[in-house]
Formats: structure tokens, sequence, C-alpha cells
């Protein structure tokens, strides 16, 4: 209704529609053609101990798989990078239909999910809590998912969703390589200077968007539907589904490529 925007009002994890005094926030279209190659950029060199998986959360917006960052055990380093930073969490955006769900587009096309792995810079801080503050404190690699054939990788997770249902439950999840998520080519991306794309909005982010995508069945997208936003006690239960912000102007940004 008008009054319920007129009083701004946004589902939470939207936040404001554009930070205030933002120059550089998330996500963002990509215009392939107007990213300019940079030669410079390594190959990026992820290298991550599936022993450091720990557990998922239904924090209210998506569902975090989480890592011990206590140690350099689970790092990324290389593309655009100068620091070693660490794996803390991967999480998901997705829509309730596969017509769309990411949070980035390539030309306008939206695919109906999108996968953020979340890297805090350990040269320059002790703490994920202190990196999310500071310009290029962090690192996300997003790759886009596409409806196709099953992602074996991806069961073992989808499997144990049923068991993370309702906001603020936790389940222990080990063992895990977060690397099976990753495209076969990692050296094709796009990368710019952002922000995070849920509450606080800090302008801390490094984003590396992978230009292959990876394909995940139906049935494994229609599971992470089967979530909720809502905690067990909340009398009505609401699908955790279009957990993704809107675009937010570019700014002047220029979006580097890896490749030509
Ligand atoms: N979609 S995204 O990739 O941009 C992304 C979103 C959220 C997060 C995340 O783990 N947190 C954001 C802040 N929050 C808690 C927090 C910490 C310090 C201060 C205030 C609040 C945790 C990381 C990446
Ligand atoms: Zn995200």
């Amino acid at each position: 209704s008008i009054a319920h925007f007129s009083t701004g009002m946004h589902p939470m994890w939207q936040g404001p529609l554009v930070a205030p005094g933002g120059n550089r926030q998330s996500p963002i279209d990509i215009r392939v053609r107007k990213s300019v190659f940079d030669p410079h950029l390594k190959p990026l060199t992820p290298d991550y101990d599936p022993g450091t998986c720990s557990q998922i959360w239904n924090n209210g917006y998506s569902f975090l798989v989480e890592y011990d960052d206590t140690t350099d055990k689970s790092i990324l380093k290389g593309g655009p990078l100068e620091d070693n930073f660490r794996l803390c969490q991967f999480h998901f955006h997705w829509g309730e239909s596969n017509a769309w769900g990411s949070e980035h587009t390539v030309d306008r096309r939206l695919f109906p999910a999108e996968l953020h792995m979340v890297h805090w810079n350990s040269n320059k801080y002790r703490r994920f809590e202190e990196a999310v503050m500071e310009e290029n404190g962090l690192a996300v690699i997003g790759v886009f998912l596409k409806i196709g054939k099953r992602h074996e990788g991806l069961q073992k997770l989808v499997d144990a969703l049923p068991a993370v249902r309702h906001k603020d439950s936790v389940v222990e999840f080990t063992r895990f390589d977060p690397a099976c998520l990753l495209p076969a080519n990692i050296d094709d991306y796009w990368t710019y200077a952002g922000s995070l794309t849920t509450p606080p909005l800090t302008e801390a982010v490094t984003w590396i968007i992978m230009k292959q995508h990876i394909e995940v069945s139906h049935d494994q997208l229609a599971v992470f539907r089967s979530l909720l936003f809502t905690s067990a006690e909340e009398e009505v239960q609401k699908s955790m589904v279009n957990n993704f912000r809107v675009q937010q102007p570019l700014r002047g940004r220029t979006v580097r490529s890896s490749f030509t």
C-alpha cells in the first residue's frame, strides 16, 4: 500500500534502498562492453581446507555455511587482491521463481540464484567484525547459479537444510569443500569496488564475480525455498525467497575484467 512505501518501510535485509552517502554500493548490473580488461589482474588462487567447515546457520536473511577463521587454513589470494583473505562463510541469494534471484546481473541478465563466498583481510585485521567496517576489508567471490543438471557436491548441503528451516537454527556441518562450488574456469572474472548487500551495507568489499556459472537442479533450488525467514515461535511463517537487494547506481565506478 502507498502508506507502506511512504514510511520507507523495507524488509529488513533490503536496508535503505541506497545507503546514505554511499557511492560504492552493491549489487550492480555488469555492462560487459563497459568493463575494462586489466592485464595485470592475476589468476585467483583459493586454497580451502574442508576441515575448517563448522556449521550451517539460518540468520533470517539466508543460510550461512560457516568456517573456522581463527587461522589461515582456508584462504583466498591473487586476482585483484594484494593481501591474504580468510574464508569465513558462504551463503546464497535466490528468487521465488527461477526467473530471478541473483543480486548482480550481466547486461541485465538475471540468474535464479547467486553464491557469495565471504573472506576478510587477515594481513590487516584480526577478525571479521573489524574488517567489515574497513575499506577493502572484505573480498567476496560471486558465482551465478543456473538450473540444469544436479550439482553432486551441493547435495550434502541441500540434505542438511531441513535441519535449519527456521530463523536462528544452527546445525553442525563439517568437511565441506567450498571449492566444489566454484566453476571449472575461475580465471575469467569481473572485479569492482562495492559494499555488503545486507546491513550494515558497509563499503568494504572487493567483489570478484565469476564469468562462468555453475549448474544446480530445479529440485536442489526448491529446497532453498523451503527455508523460512521466520523463527519457530512466530505464528505466520514466511518462505525464505527473494532475499536479494535492489541494484545500486554505478556512480562512475569501473568494472575490470581479467579476460578479453
Ligand atoms: N551479501 S554479502 O556477500 O554482501 C554479505 C552479507 C552479510 C555478511 C555478513 O556476514 N555480515 C554482515 C554484517 N553481519 C554482522 C555484523 C558484523 C559487524 C558489524 C555489524 C554487523 C555479518 C557478509 C557478506
Ligand atoms: Zn550475499
